[in-house]
């Protein structure tokens, strides 16, 4: 049977991701982004999953530099699940939100909730965890006045009393997936697919003036439409930078290819990283 990989443990919006969008294959936990993303590229699980971009706070940097740098695999889904947070502590907490000494959950959630944190728990100190199913499972053994922010799940998991409920700062919460697999024939998502996206790493010639100008015309006259255009450091040099590229539409053998010639004539590089479904998922 296929294994399919995901930035764990139990309770994280990762393994929500996966549970709402795969039916019966087998799980695997990671503690990292990394460990994930190396299993499938050893090939001792078939598919991997791992958070890309959330709405409030932008681009999980460390799954696309470790992706772009390290290891490249193919993207052969999205998910995009909504993302609620919640301020989970142990049961036998009895006291008020102001006696809560830390606080544990994944940077991106802390970022989510960053307005709430001001407001009502100004003095607590921050505690950074690899995701907030960690974070609630370490409030979960600790006999601190500690609390995590995290989700539904993670409560029911780790027996914890949702102390606030939704306490991020922005109502329109969402987060992208990605879904990894050498062979995109091993996955099967039974949902109907909102649209199709192809995504695209550019990397331009150094000092050359007009060229984000040149790069992106050449979508624009022939009307692909982009999503997200986004620049990484190249890790080279100061100033030194690649755009990351997400198009709206499928990849296919005319406009694609003419868009590739065209940049690689003005010195560009282009890479296809993938071409794949999106799927919005209720929860
Ligand atoms: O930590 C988790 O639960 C994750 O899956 C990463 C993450 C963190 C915050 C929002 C979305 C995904």
């Amino acid at each position: 049977m296929k294994t399919i990989g995901y930035l764990g443990p139990k309770g994280t919006f990762t393994k929500l991701a996966v549970d709402t969008a795969f039916n019966d294959e087998h799980r695997r936990s990671f503690t990292t982004i990394p460990e994930c993303i190396d299993a499938v590229d050893r090939d001792e699980i078939e598919i991997g999953v791992v958070p890309l971009e959330n709405a409030i706070e932008g681009t999980v940097q460390l799954t696309v530099d470790y992706l772009i740098h390290q290891v490249r695999l193919p993207v052969v889904a999205e998910i995009v699940v909504p993302i609620q947070q919640h301020l989970l502590v142990r049961r036998d907490f009895t006291g008020e939100l102001s006696e809560l000494t830390e606080i544990h959950s994944h940077s991106h959630a802390i970022a989510q909730c960053h307005q709430f944190i001001h407001k009502h728990l100004p003095d607590a100190n921050i505690q950074f965890s690899s995701s907030t199913g960690k974070a609630a499972e370490l409030v979960s053994e600790s006999k601190d006045s500690i609390a995590a922010i995290g989700n539904i799940i993670a409560a029911k998991e780790y027996g914890l009393h949702v102390v606030e409920e939704n306490i991020h700062d922005y109502p329109n919460n969402h987060t992208r997936f990605l879904v990894l697999a050498k062979d995109q024939s091993l996955v099967s998502i039974h949902h109907p697919a909102q649209l199709e996206r192809t995504t695209l790493m550019i990397t331009l010639p150094s000092d050359k003036s007009g060229a984000l100008h040149q790069i992106l015309s050449a979508f624009a006259w022939r009307k692909m439409n982009l999503s997200k255009i986004e620049s990484r450091p190249t890790k080279t040099g100061l100033g030194n930078y690649f755009f990351i590229i997400d198009v709206d539409q499928t990849y296919d053998d005319v406009l694609f290819p003419g868009v590739k010639q065209e940049l690689e004539a003005l010195g560009c590089s282009v890479d296809i990283l993938g071409t794949y479904p999106v799927y919005h998922m209720n929860i």
